[in-house]
């Protein structure tokens, strides 16, 4: 029996720029991501989304501004939680992002992103992104730098890929 914890996982984006932030702590340390967290009990995907962009960057975002554009799962080897992250990105926010004690957020350009400094399986899904689809991936690594396998697939609509699922 696996267990599934929950995570929003949220881009800003504006014009050709995409707003990333360096982790200084926790999973994911030292690598650049979108920002994102544990969804709390009692709180809803989207209210977690915007909890996590604000208190990780200093941004608001309006629910309504927000698109699910995928969902991804990632599992690790050896490790009974599976990770179900729900991807949100909008081009609509309002202030400057500043420095938190978890983040130092940037600007890169679309076309310069440091995958290298990256999770690996950015590489595989950003494109995705980049061309405005919804997809669906699933990444199972070998520790945290190792995809063992995966699948990606693009989605009508995000309501397909929930009500598959039946959640
Ligand atoms: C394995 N490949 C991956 N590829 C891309 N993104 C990944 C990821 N694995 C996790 N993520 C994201 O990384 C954040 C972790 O969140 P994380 O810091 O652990 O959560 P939270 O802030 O609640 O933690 P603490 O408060 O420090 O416990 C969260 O956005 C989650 O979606």
């Amino acid at each position: 029996m696996v267990l599934r914890k929950v995570y929003t996982l949220v881009f800003v984006r504006k014009e050709n720029q995409i707003l990333l932030g360096y982790k200084k702590r926790g999973f994911g340390m030292n690598k650049w991501n979108g920002f994102g967290g544990k969804v709390e009990p009692n709180e809803s995907i989207l209210d977690a989304a915007i909890r996590e962009l604000n208190e990780e960057c200093g941004l608001t975002v309006e629910t309504t501004d927000l698109k699910n554009l995928a969902h991804l799962e990632f599992t690790f080897t050896g490790e009974p939680v599976m990770m179900d992250c729900r991807v949100f990105s909008t081009n609509i926010f309002n202030g400057t992002p500043i420095e938190t004690e978890e983040m130092l957020p940037r600007w890169f350009q679309i076309d310069q992103l440091p995958f290298d400094n990256m999770w690996p399986d950015d590489r595989i899904w950003f494109p995705y992104m980049f061309k405005n689809k919804l997809f669906y991936g699933k990444f199972n690594f070998n520790g945290v730098d190792t995809i063992l396998n995966y699948k990606i697939r693009e989605l009508e609509s995000m309501e397909e890929y929930y009500n598959e699922k039946g959640d």
